[in-house]
């Protein structure tokens, strides 16, 4: 039996601005630092030890990883970061602000951009302020396979590599594994665990700072979910 536990990072600056973010590397708010503590200290008070950490290469997430095991007492586990876990990429929506968009486009039209599975947003022109093409942190990947826009599904397909090749041979050597990242490269990573269809992950939300501990049998089933609130 080995245990997954799933953390959207703290509330960020963004959220807290009502922007879309996507790959935009923006910091935690206060509100956020106090919610990625307190799932650590959640964490800690189920007893959940860890063998290996996994999180984006986005300060949010880092960050919500770090001090949750520090709150918890294993800053010392194992980590390693991917852009395969990064936020879905907004594309051209990344900067704006989500009600100034409904207010331009409409609601229905923002929440098809927001939750609809294979709709994509418009594409962020690489000149954009907003645009990743440049940062160095992504110089070892193909220019090309920098998201211009990403809907849910084509974060699903660059999520998935990354649970083949480390979260799943993890869980099946019987580590327990905690993964830092996104409210969209995590419900990619849920629809996929809990086999939910296209249409029903629409309607299904990650919490900031909200640990969701998942446990599987030794044929990577899911036997429990939990969700750590006070
Ligand atoms: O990228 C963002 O703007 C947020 O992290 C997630 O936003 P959403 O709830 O609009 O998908």
């Amino acid at each position: 039996m080995s245990k997954l536990v799933l953390i959207r990072h703290g509330q960020s600056e963004w959220n807290l601005e009502n922007k879309f973010t996507g790959w935009v590397d923006v910091n935690l708010s206060d509100q956020g630092v106090k919610e990625a503590k307190n799932a650590g200290k959640l964490i800690k008070e189920h007893g959940l030890e860890f063998d290996q950490a996994y999180t984006s290469v986005l300060t949010r997430a880092i960050k919500t990883l770090h001090y949750a095991l520090a709150e918890s007492d294993q800053l010392w586990v194992p980590e390693t970061k991917s852009w395969r876990l990064n936020e879905r990429h907004y594309g051209g929506l990344q900067g704006l602000n989500k009600q100034d968009t409904a207010d331009k486009y409409g609601d229905d039209q923002v929440h098809i951009w927001r939750r609809s599975y294979d709709v994509l947003p418009p594409k962020l022109e690489d000149d954009s302020e907003f645009s990743q093409v440049h940062d160095r942190r992504y110089a070892d990947l193909d220019p090309n396979i920098i998201p211009r826009t990403e809907n849910l599904k084509v974060c699903l397909e660059r999520v998935m590599p990354f649970w083949e090749d480390h979260i799943a041979p993890d869980l099946l050597a019987g580590k327990n594994v905690i993964i830092a990242a996104h409210g969209n490269s995590l419900r990619a990573l849920t629809k996929y665990i809990e086999n939910i269809s296209d249409a029903d992950i629409m309607d299904v939300e990650m919490k900031t700072g909200e640990p969701v501990v998942y446990t599987f049998d030794d044929q990577l089933k899911v036997t429990n979910k939990e969700k750590l609130d006070d």
